[in-house]
This record gives structure tokens, C-alpha cells and sequence, in this order.
């Protein structure tokens, strides 16, 4: 019995100790460190590091990271993402094991965040519980569903003519100063209406200028549905570089989940450029504008991940607005003509027009939406095909009222109703249209209803015009906003309340006594002049700065 006992006694004691043995022995984890070679403006060049795999995240002193950018036998040249003043040569560094990741979600909305999900807007931590590597493959051609529902972006120059789709890749590009901003923002604030998702990715901005997006953004309730990612001009060129790819994934969250979104990259030239300074500090060859060879793949890899997915993967959609800016108009520089065989159409900016007062400064002829007019509204497409011709053979002809031309009728019809065109597409900023009033609008203006509005009168016969669109019966109005042709029923009651809203701006009639005022003034008055005369296509209206700058 006691035999036994001893014998229980000494197996449990045996037991124990190697109880206490094995949750004692250390776990041990490897950890590949290496030291750091030299360290340049936003690089670092790092040896013994035998493992590391291409964009492998790499933690430095100081809790900075970067990424493994070129990778070496001996050594791997690093892309720093935070300060590098503190880093000195000798330093140890760390591998990770892991890509760069960024958190995604719903608790991002209404944040101003930095490419690495870190708060730039003072309220606190970002809450997320999901991180997605900013590097990600785009979807499968089949996966991809075509473009079929526009994303209207309340400018009607915009949605009229080079009208864009949810799914579609549409560039805008122009000087500087040309707008360019400022329609990206518009669009935005347009989606208000359409429960699209926005992401605004500034990319190497001015400080200034981000706040300003953000202020406007924040003032109009657009912020709710926003994601803001910023790097600004100061910061390191490696953060330039990740933020369109962090910006994206977190789009690409909301587009899985089935939601609509609109990304934003103001602007690519920044991006590339910044691409351009690292690589040339790896001492990767430099190409054409001393740009790598691989500056297409870049943009390409980017903006392919934009697409309208296939109802069996949520239907969800990422609409993509890349801005570019061009030097001296040169569209045909390098990194453009790049984005613009990349997208699905080009919005050009023209600085002329801006100069001129033709805002937004949308040079129609140079712009094109390739896809966006097959998820054009039926409404739009009646009337976009007549202003577009109308338009363009104004474009044509205005050159020669340069010259005082003697004019015969028809070709002075023909100008002045591109002038009335040219002043109903002129948009003020931040106040995107409802398409009820853009169609109402357009249709009068395709009816020539505006050819007898004096100019300087345009303005205040619009804002007629908007107002008397309440007035329309509502089934109609539902017409206008559903994807359906109009009837000509519709189209009667919308040009019977549109002319009735602009009577008031026909010209006015001279009264008898101020017109033997006149008579006694000149020798020959206007009136009695037979034919019409390139002086009168001058002088008629308000005088054209359009015309006379241009000269
Ligand atoms: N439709 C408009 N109506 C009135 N002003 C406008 C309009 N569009 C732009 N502007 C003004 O033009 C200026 C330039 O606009 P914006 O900053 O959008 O241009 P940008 O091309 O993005 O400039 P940058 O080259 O600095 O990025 C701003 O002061 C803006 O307020």
C-alpha cells in the first residue's frame, strides 16, 4: 500500500516538473536583423538582410519603416515612409515578414488620414478592425461587369457632353490653375444625392491647398461619406509614392462590400515625380524625362484596379478620377499621353477659356469620354448629340468674327447660338446641378429658346429658368431623372414652361420715343441695316471678351 502510494507520489512530482519544463522553455522567434550602409534623401541602402522578398516592410530605429524596394544580392535599397534624420550608418534594422498594409472600413468615413491610416484631423485614433495590403492584384476581366450607370457629377458641361460612368477611368488634365481641383471637389459633392462613396487622395500638395478641399468638403456635409489621404509637398517622397495605392484599398473595401465609390488622385504628375526622385536615388536607369522604364506600369497597376464589379461579386463599382498636370498645354509630355492611353477618356482644361471667364475651362474639343455615353441617361443622349454639333461648328466659325467678317444669316445664327451655349455651360464652383435642371436647361437651350436672351442676360435667364423647374409635374420630372426617353408629350410641357420663364429676357422692344432719340443720334440706325454684318454680330449683346481676347 505504501509502496504504491510512493510509487503515485514520485509520478505526479515527475509529472510536474516536466509540466513546469515545458511551459518554461522559451518560445523562440527569429528575427532577421541587418544594418544600414548609407541613408539618402528618403532611402536607405541596407546589407545583411539575406531574406528579405521585394516590398517587404522593414522597421528602422525610431519606429520608421520602409520598403524593400531594390533587392540586391548584397544589399537592398529601402524606400523610407517617416523622417530619416535620426538614421545613421551602422544602425540595426528589422525585417517583418509582412507588406504594407493599411486600415480599411466604415470607421474611416469623415477622416483626414495619411497614407499610413495615421489621423491627420485631431480626432483621435482611427477605428478600424480590418487592414488590406496597399498592393493589391485588380480584378479579373471576368469578374468585370461594363459600365452601365452614369455617375453624375453636376456640372453640365460634364454630364452633357463627356459624360462619365461608375466603373469608368476618366483623366482630368490642364496647366495649372486651370480647375482642375475644383471639378474633382464638385464631383464629390455632387454624390450627396447618389450614395456614392468618396475618396480624395492629395498626392504632394500644398498645405493650403488640402485644407481648402477639406474645408469645402466639410462645409458642404460632403465629409460623411469621404475618406481624405494626404501627403503633402514636404513629406518623404516614400509617402508620396504608397498614398494612391493605400487610398485605393481603402475605396477597394467599400467596392467589395458592394458600395458605389469615386476616388480621387490629385494629382499623378506629384506621384510620378516622386517615383522619378527614389528611383534615380536607387540608381535605376533613367528613360525618357528621366523617368524608370516601369513609370507606365505604375499608373497602369493603379488604375486598372478600378472597374464596376459583377452583380454575383456585390456590384459594386470604383470610379476613378486621376488628375494630371500639363506644362505650357503640352498634352502630349510623357507622363499624359501615359495616363491618357491608360483611362477611359481625358476632361481637358483649357487655360485660355480659364483666362476668358469660361469656367470650368473644359476645352470640349479635346475631351472625350470613351465608355461614359453608353451609361449617359436617355434624356441626356436626346439632346448631347445636337449640342455637341452645334457647338463645335460655333468653335469653327467664332474665328472669323475675329476679323470683322461680313456674316451671311445663317453663319450668324450659328454663332450666336454657340455663344448662348458656351454661356449656359459656364458653371460657378462648388454649386453641382440636380439633372432636372441640367436636362431642363438644355433642352430649352437645344430649342434655341436662349438665341433671343441678350448675353449679359444669360445668368439671370438660367436662374429663371432653374426656378420655373419646380413647376413641372412631378412624373415628368421622374422622367427626366429615370433612365427613360423622354415623350413628346414631356417635351412639350418642359418647352411650354421654359418659354414661358424666359419671355421676360427677350430684347427689349424700343419705344417710339426712344427710338426717334436714336434717329436723331446717327444717320443710318441699326435697325434700318439690311443684311446682317459681322460689326452687328459684335456689337449685338454685350461686347464678346471671348472674341476680342482671343484675338
Ligand atoms: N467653375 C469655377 N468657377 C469659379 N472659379 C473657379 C471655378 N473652377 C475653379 N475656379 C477657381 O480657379 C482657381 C484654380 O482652381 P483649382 O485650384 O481647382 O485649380 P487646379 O488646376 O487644381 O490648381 P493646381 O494646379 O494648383 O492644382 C481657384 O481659385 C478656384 O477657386
Amino acid at each position: 500500500m505504501e509502496a504504491t502510494s510512493l510509487k503515485d507520489i514520485l509520478d505526479r512530482v515527475f509529472n510536474e516538473i516536466s509540466e513546469v519544463r515545458e511551459s518554461s522553455t522559451p518560445r523562440l522567434t527569429l528575427r532577421e536583423v541587418g544594418t544600414i550602409k548609407t541613408v539618402s534623401t528618403g532611402i536607405a541602402n541596407v546589407f545583411s538582410l539575406p531574406g528579405v522578398g521585394f516590398e517587404e516592410l522593414i522597421k528602422f530605429p525610431g519606429d520608421v519603416y520602409g520598403i524593400a524596394f531594390n533587392v540586391d544580392e548584397e544589399e537592398i535599397g529601402v524606400v523610407l515612409l517617416g523622417e530619416y534624420y535620426h538614421l545613421n550608418a551602422g544602425d540595426q534594422v528589422e525585417r517583418t515578414g509582412r507588406v504594407m498594409d493599411v486600415a480599411v472600413g466604415e470607421g474611416l468615413l469623415g477622416r483626414v488620414i495619411d497614407p499610413l491610416g495615421r489621423p491627420l484631423d485631431g480626432k483621435g485614433p482611427v477605428i478600424s478592425s480590418k487592414r488590406l495590403p496597399i498592393e493589391r492584384p485588380s480584378a479579373a476581366i471576368m469578374n468585370r461587369s461594363p459600365v452601365s450607370v452614369p455617375l453624375q457629377t453636376g456640372i453640365k458641361v460634364i454630364d452633357a457632353l463627356i459624360p462619365v460612368g461608375r466603373g469608368q477611368r476618366e483623366l482630368i488634365l490642364g496647366d495649372r490653375q486651370t480647375g482642375k481641383t475644383a471639378i474633382a471637389i464638385d464631383t464629390i459633392l455632387n454624390q450627396r444625392d447618389y450614395d456614392v462613396l468618396c475618396v480624395y487622395c492629395a498626392i504632394g500638395q500644398r498645405a493650403s491647398a488640402v485644407a481648402r478641399a477639406v474645408a469645402t468638403l466639410r462645409e458642404k456635409g460632403a465629409m460623411d461619406y469621404t475618406v481624405v489621404v494626404v501627403t503633402e509637398g514636404n513629406d518623404p517622397s516614400g509617402l508620396t509614392y504608397i498614398a494612391p495605392y493605400a487610398a485605393t484599398s481603402i475605396a477597394e473595401y467599400f467596392m467589395e462590400a458592394g458600395r458605389d465609390v469615386l476616388i480621387v488622385y490629385d494629382d499623378l504628375t506629384n506621384h510620378a515625380r516622386a517615383y522619378r526622385e527614389l528611383s534615380l536615388l536607387l540608381r535605376r536607369p533613367p528613360g525618357r524625362e528621366a523617368y524608370p522604364g516601369d513609370i507606365f506600369y505604375i499608373h497602369s497597376r493603379l488604375l486598372e484596379r478600378a472597374t464596376h464589379l459583377f452583380e454575383k461579386l456585390g456590384g459594386g463599382s470604383l470610379t476613378a478620377l486621376p488628375i494630371i498636370e500639363t506644362e505650357a498645354q503640352n498634352i502630349s509630355a510623357y507622363i499624359p499621353t501615359n495616363l491618357i492611353s491608360i483611362t477611359d477618356g481625358q476632361i481637358y482644361l483649357s487655360p485660355s477659356l480659364f483666362e476668358l471667364g469660361v469656367l470650368p475651362a473644359v476645352d470640349v474639343g479635346k475631351s472625350v469620354s470613351r465608355v461614359g455615353g453608353k451609361a449617359q441617361l436617355a434624356a441626356y443622349r436626346e439632346v448631347a448629340g445636337d449640342l455637341k454639333l452645334a457647338y463645335s461648328q460655333f468653335e469653327e466659325l467664332e474665328a472669323f468674327t475675329r476679323f470683322g467678317a461680313r456674316l451671311d444669316e445663317n453663319t450668324r445664327r450659328i454663332i450666336e447660338h454657340g455663344r448662348r451655349i458656351r454661356a449656359l455651360l459656364k458653371q460657378p464652383e462648388s454649386s453641382p446641378l440636380p439633372v432636372p435642371d441640367q436636362i431642363v436647361l438644355l433642352l430649352a437651350l437645344n430649342a434655341k429658346l436662349f438665341d433671343s436672351v441678350p448675353l449679359d442676360r444669360m445668368e439671370e435667364a438660367e436662374a429663371s429658368l432653374r426656378r420655373a423647374v419646380a413647376d413641372i409635374p412631378a412624373e415628368v420630372r421622374e422622367h427626366l431623372k429615370a433612365d427613360a426617353e423622354l415623350t413628346d408629350n414631356d417635351r412639350k410641357t418642359i418647352l411650354g414652361i421654359a418659354r414661358k420663364a424666359l419671355e421676360h429676357f427677350q430684347p427689349r422692344a424700343e419705344t417710339e420715343n426712344e427710338s426717334e432719340a436714336k434717329a436723331g443720334e446717327k444717320s443710318v440706325p441699326e435697325s434700318q441695316t439690311g443684311d446682317k454684318t459681322g460689326q452687328e454680330v459684335q456689337t449685338e449683346g454685350k461686347p464678346e471678351p471671348e472674341a476680342e481676347e482671343k484675338q
